[in-house]
């Protein structure tokens, strides 16, 4: 509880939090919630993991289709991003963003004890799920990672450009790496001015602290790949920019999972839920229909 008579903590733009849905971490740092509730009892709890330089805001769409399928899904905006404290898009270590996550999910899971648990993930966000789920391996029904990120672009990470970033990161770590092009990240023209004019999305470039702990994520994640055995769907565009689909490539062919899927999008850019029309439409499909194909039998709904 805060101190008698303290001013109320505010979100970055200035709205108190008591106003906002929110968690606080163990940092003691507030982190802005979205829920998305069906009208009736929920089949299944879904956590969405949003990605670097964003907020969970955009994926209002992907969630209101979830809901009208009596799921219960729940995002927060991660450490640093949005309606979030934090330093912008800049974190101490990878692992809070997957600590915070863990915490959120362990919440909504202490409300519905029965339901079982899916995340959802995108680019980074799509690490943070697959660490979270190399966790916790038993815990979720299932991963559904969109473009996730297994593998820098070659060319925004080639060996020199790693190795400078290393030896810089001792010295300016603040230094810009440069910034996301959204231009390459959708082909449909007003989700890139979406994008664009989203104030609550950080437009200016990424700190080479920042793309340390990027690489060390990716790092993590091909370590685990072997052991990975939960079920999960990969969604990846053939023409992604910046996460390499040779890494959604490499974790279907490495990975222990037996219940696996994965879907090319030919031509697709990075943010494939964000691409023209009807490769987003497809994307929603694929991920509304594997996640009710995976549904216990009986999560029919909660107990009466
Ligand atoms: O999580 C990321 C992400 C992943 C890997 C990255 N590597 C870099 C580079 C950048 C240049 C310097 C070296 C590191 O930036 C990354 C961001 N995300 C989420 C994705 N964003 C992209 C912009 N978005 C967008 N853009 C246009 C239309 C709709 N959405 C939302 C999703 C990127």
């Amino acid at each position: 509880m805060p101190e008698p008579g303290a001013a109320p903590r505010r979100s970055p733009q200035g709205v108190p939090y008591t106003d906002l849905p929110h968690i606080v971490n163990a940092d003691g740092l507030h982190l802005f919630c979205r829920y998305w509730e069906p009208a009736g009892p929920p089949r299944a709890l879904v956590f969405i993991a949003h990605g670097a330089a964003e907020h969970c805001g955009p994926y209002d769409e992907i969630a209101q289709r979830l809901k009208e399928l009596s799921l219960l899904v729940f995002a927060h905006d991660h450490v640093g991003h949005g309606q979030s404290e934090g330093d912008r898009v800049n974190v101490k270590d990878f692992q809070v963003y997957i600590r915070d996550s863990l915490q959120h999910i362990d919440l909504m899971k202490s409300r519905h004890p029965d339901l079982p648990v899916f995340i959802v993930g995108h680019s980074m966000g799509g690490a943070i799920a697959i660490l979270t789920a190399c966790e916790r391996p038993g815990d979720f029904a299932g991963v559904v990672l969109i473009a996730p990120l297994v593998q820098m672009n070659p060319e925004s990470a080639t060996p020199f450009k790693v190795f400078m970033a290393k030896l810089l990161n001792h010295m300016v770590p603040s230094l810009s790496m440069g910034s996301i092009d959204s231009k390459w990240i959708s082909r449909d023209k007003r989700q890139v001015e979406a994008y664009d004019t989203d104030e609550l999305n950080y437009h200016s470039g990424l700190r080479i602290s920042f793309g340390m702990q990027l690489m060390a994520a990716v790092d993590r994640i091909e370590r685990e790949i072997p052991s990975i055995s939960w079920p999960f769907l990969l969604l990846h565009g053939d023409t992604d920019k910046l996460c390499d689909i040779r890494g959604s490539r490499m974790m279907y062919e490495n990975s222990s999972s037996t219940d696996k899927k994965i879907k090319i999008y030919e031509g697709g850019y990075h943010a494939l839920h964000h691409d023209l029309p009807d490769v987003a439409e497809s994307v929603l499909k694929e991920v509304t229909t594997w996640i009710t194909e995976h549904l216990p039998a009986t999560a029919s709904s909660e107990p009466q």
